[in-house]
């Protein structure tokens, strides 16, 4: 398929979003910066056979996941999803009807967000590759950043761990289970935690992209603090608990891709944040309490009467 089919193909017809002065067309895109917030900039890229295989996924699975990949960020660092621009690497072999197909699925989530396309680029390849860079906005005293937990504080995640990997190992097995598949297939970022969370005044966040260990460890080290989680508080889906436990484990900790949250607040704001998450449908639970650190910043993970160091188990490209 030729880029400039390609690009007339993929221009919106409108924005959502009344900053966007230029979008798709000239050499770049013009934003007039919202007022008085700041830019967050985040980009995560999806490669075939890496992220996803077309085995089991359609293009517009693919489209949809790894805007959702970046949308989390976003939703991360306490931002609101405004805009994203899209690099393509694109096998030869592709048509109209398949860049549609991947372009559906982007704009579904886009839809859900009120996000614009703003731009991108157009390569070939040999494996479908998409790269995304999406752009949000904050006020300057709501960033949830991973270097803002204290000791004493709650350790909350959102949603239920593991769902995503049980879902890949299904779909590898070619079992079908939908729920779980769909959580592999079509995540989507919490949204609603921001509206949530807006009144609180410290949220230290993260997203779960490559595993609770690794995530948890990097709030560890940000913050400068230790984090002590209990096994026994991890949210996990009545269906996976009769899974075998050294397999529940892992899928628990290290599979990653859930795009849940995982973060910390003070002891005070946990409550509000309980009872707003609650008025907004969105599971939260307390997994664990944030320590001072005197040394290097470390995680214990707590089961029955054991504590054991956890370190980063999650994924990690090679
Ligand atoms: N190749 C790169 N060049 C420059 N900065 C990078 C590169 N890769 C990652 N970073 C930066 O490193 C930081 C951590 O990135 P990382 O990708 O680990 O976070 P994440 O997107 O939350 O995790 P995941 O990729 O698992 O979703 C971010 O500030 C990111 O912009
Ligand atoms: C075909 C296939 N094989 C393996 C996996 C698992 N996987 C790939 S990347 C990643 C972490 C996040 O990546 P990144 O850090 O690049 O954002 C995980 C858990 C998958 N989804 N599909
Ligand atoms: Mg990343
Ligand atoms: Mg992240
Ligand atoms: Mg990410």
């Amino acid at each position: 398929m030729k880029e400039t089919d390609l690009i007339n193909q993929i221009t919106p017809s409108f924005y959502r979003q009344s900053s966007v002065v230029t979008g798709i067309g000239d050499d770049g895109a013009v934003i007039k910066p919202p007022n008085g917030h700041e830019l967050v900039i985040v980009a995560d890229a999806m490669i075939e056979d890496v992220h996803f295989s077309l085995n089991y996924m359609n293009l517009s699975d693919v489209g949809h996941r790894v805007l959702a990949a970046n949308v989390s960020d976003l939703i991360a660092m306490g931002s609101k999803p405004l805009y994203y621009i899209i690099t393509l690497g694109v096998p030869s072999d592709y048509n109209h009807k398949d860049i549609q197909l991947l372009y559906d699925g982007l704009n579904q989530l886009a839809k859900v967000y009120n996000m614009d396309l703003i731009g991108g680029d157009t390569t070939s390849s040999n494996k479908l590759m998409i790269s995304i860079t999406a752009f949000g906005s904050v006020l300057p005293n709501r960033k949830r950043l991973r270097s803002q937990a204290d000791a004493g504080d709650v350790v909350f995640v959102t949603g239920y761990l593991g769902e995503s990997g049980y879902g890949l190992h299904l779909l590898n097995d070619q079992i079908d289970e939908d729920y779980f598949i769909n959580r592999h297939k079509r995540p989507v970022p919490r949204q609603d935690f921001l509206y949530a969370s807006e009144p609180l005044s410290r949220v230290c966040l993260n997203d779960i992209s490559d595993g609770i260990s690794t995530e948890l460890n990097e709030i560890a080290e940000a913050s400068l603090v230790n984090i002590e989680i209990n096994y026994e508080s991890l949210p996990v889906h009545e269906e996976m608990k009769k899974l075998n436990s050294t397999f529940l484990k892992e899928l628990i900790l290290s599979a990653g891709e859930d795009f849940e949250l995982v973060g910390t607040c003070s002891v005070q704001e946990w409550k509000q944040l309980e009872q707003s998450c609650q008025k907004l449908n969105i599971p939260i639970k307390s997994i664990g309490t944030v320590t001072s650190s005197s040394s290097t910043p470390k995680v214990n993970l707590i089961e029955g009467d054991q504590i054991t160091l956890l370190d980063r188990k999650g994924y990690e490209h090679s």
